[in-house]
């Protein structure tokens, strides 16, 4: 694996012709954790995630890889430098088996070039081999191994979740951002892919930007969650911290956390 870098957003706004998704939020994704962005729909979630994948141009601000400025890349230059997305939809070719569809991750590390590959030279062969192997790696790591020869449409759903999370480790990246990972999955589903998540962080390392609804996951997983809502950063620090916060409860429930209306004292 490659060094990991923190991941630093300074004063990002992002506006949409007269309205402000992202009014300069900031946080830094500091090696090796696991950091959620929260915050109730139309927060701004998906567009801070969009500014980081390089889907969407930022207004003003910057994000910043260790010295590296991401900040106007485009997507493939992102993921190049090692932040590597995966999408709330499925987006892996059904028909497609597994481990193809893991070796196409790994497009960007495929030192032999196109005509080497063609004519089955030595040093391409060698290094398809390679590959191979660092996608059983891999997929042993996820829980799917046994599925390798399986075209990834015919997986139940949670497993094809951990497909596309299987193709993103394969292109040994720094930083993840998950969008939503367990969204749509069976309880045991969400267990088991935030514990292959968990080890995603503690056994390679790499950081982790995790956009998602389930409080349960984003409380059990995150080392440190950012509080969005109406495109201002309204709090941030130790899941315990913000669950605890005012500010973020008012936001969540929309009044006051103190406020005891007479509907609750009627209920
Ligand atoms: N491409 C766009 N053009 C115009 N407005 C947009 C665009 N993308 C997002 N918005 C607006 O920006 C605001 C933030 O939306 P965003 O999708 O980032 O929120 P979110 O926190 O991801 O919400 P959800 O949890 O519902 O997915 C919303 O008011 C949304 O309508």
């Amino acid at each position: 694996m490659t060094d990991v870098l923190p991941l630093k957003v300074r004063e990002l706004t992002v506006r949409f012709a007269g309205l402000t998704a992202l009014d300069a939020i900031g946080f830094t994704v500091a090696p090796g954790t696991v950091h959620a962005v929260i915050g109730p729909n139309g927060a701004g979630k998906s567009t801070c995630f969009n500014v980081l994948s390089g889907v969407y141009r930022a207004t003003e601000g910057s994000v910043h890889l260790g010295d590296q400025e991401l900040t106007g890349l485009p997507p493939h230059r992102i993921a190049g430098l090692g932040v590597a997305r995966i999408f709330q939809n499925l987006a892996l070719p059904p028909r497609t088996t597994v481990a193809d569809s893991l070796l196409l991750g790994r497009h960007r590390l495929t030192r032999s070039g196109f005509l080497a590959a063609g004519l089955r030279l030595p040093s391409a062969v060698r290094e398809e081999r390679e590959h191979r192997e660092r996608v059983r790696e891999i997929a042993e790591f996820v829980g799917i191994a046994d599925q390798l020869d399986t075209p990834t449409g015919a997986l139940p759903y949670g497993q094809q979740k951990l497909a596309e999370l299987a193709r993103a480790l394969c292109m040994e990246p720094r930083v993840l951002l998950l969008d939503e990972p367990v969204a749509g999955m069976t309880a045991d589903e969400r267990r088991r892919t935030a514990a292959v998540i968990a080890g995603v962080r503690d056994s390679l390392g790499i950081s982790i930007v995790l956009v998602e609804h389930d409080m349960g996951v984003v409380m059990r997983l995150a080392d440190e969650v950012t509080v969005l809502d109406f495109g201002r950063r309204i709090a941030g620090g130790s899941p315990d911290r913000v669950q605890n916060d005012p500010a973020v409860i008012q936001a969540y429930l929309g009044a006051p956390a103190d406020d005891d209306t007479e509907g609750e004292a009627t209920a």
